[in-house]
């Protein structure tokens, strides 16, 4: 798999994430090519991850054994056109634009065209992401596109595509969720009185230890979060609060609303 030439079209925040994921894994920067339109962007890519940029989306796709679909999904089906007919033989597509459905990508790249519909997350950047993948592809495209998510943390596979809306509102958009969480901790640490950079380091911190622990307990979220919560104490006080504030359910509707955009997204 090291041998493959992973070509990225589009070389923005999830593409970055991407890419950084492979070459910590130890995909060589030479077996990488990217293609965006900005050359600033380009320069980036190239200097922080060794990787070769290009501007014409058909150079990366010529060489590309697996090729990353990563422009935003209004932007696809014109990035796109055309080129199928330099795609390489057997090569594995892998679409990561949310709502953008198999069915469309067959229809602008050929019934013939090997896709795999891929939401993955940018804490691939750290090798912590999570993605979810289905396809109608055969075996190895679907081994090959996990080749590269694993390179960049955890991956599942669906085998009914209707679910990625869901899987796009929760684990794709969800990093954004905790990050404003942890946006208001650090603000309101700072309202209390702590200095700025201390309460960003106790909003973080707590961020992965929680994250940590949710991934690495047998215990469910619930039981974890009983165990901090004192009767009477300072947890339960917030929570009280929050329960008041209707925290649960702007969560909930927040999470529908993804889905909901997702499924308008596929048109
Ligand atoms: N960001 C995230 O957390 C996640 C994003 N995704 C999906 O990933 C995709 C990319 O998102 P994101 O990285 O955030 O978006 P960005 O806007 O950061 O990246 C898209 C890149 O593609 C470039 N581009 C636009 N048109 C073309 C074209 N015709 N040919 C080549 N490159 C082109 C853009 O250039 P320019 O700026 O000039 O338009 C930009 O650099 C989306 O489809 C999104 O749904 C999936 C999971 C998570
Ligand atoms: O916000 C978006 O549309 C993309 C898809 C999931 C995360 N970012």
């Amino acid at each position: 798999m090291q041998n493959l030439t992973i070509g990225f079209i589009g070389g923005g925040n999830m593409a970055e994430a991407l890419i950084a994921g492979l070459r910590r894994a130890g995909h060589a920067g030479e077996h990488i090519i990217v293609a965006d339109p900005q050359p600033a962007r380009r320069e980036f890519l190239t200097t922080s991850y060794q990787v070769i940029s290009v501007e014409d989306n058909v150079v990366a796709t010529k060489r590309a054994d697996l090729l990353v679909l990563a422009m935003k999904p209004q932007q696809m089906k014109a990035a796109v056109a055309g080129l199928n007919v330099h795609l390489k033989t057997d090569a594995s597509v892998i679409s990561i634009a949310a709502g953008v459905s198999t069915a469309a990508m067959h229809e602008w790249l050929g019934e013939a065209a090997n896709i795999v519909r891929v939401m993955p997350n940018t804490p691939a950047l750290v090798a912590a992401g999570m993605s979810v993948l289905f396809s109608d592809a055969g075996e190895i495209h679907k081994v090959r596109t996990e080749y590269l998510l694993n390179a960049c943390g955890e991956s599942v596979r669906v085998e009914r595509e209707g679910q990625m809306h869901a899987v796009t509102a929760l684990s794709g958009s969800g990093p954004a969720y905790f990050f404003l969480l942890a946006e208001v901790l650090q603000a309101t640490g700072e309202k209390l009185g702590l200095p700025a950079d201390l309460a960003a380091k106790l909003a973080a911190q707590t961020a992965l230890g929680a994250g940590k622990m949710l991934v690495e307990s047998d215990r469910t979220a619930a039981e974890l979060r009983h165990q901090v919560t004192s009767p009477g104490g300072t947890t339960q006080a917030a929570l009280d609060m929050m329960y008041e504030m209707g925290l649960p359910d702007a969560v909930r509707k927040g999470v529908i609303a993804a889905s909901k955009r997702s499924e308008e997204l596929a048109g």
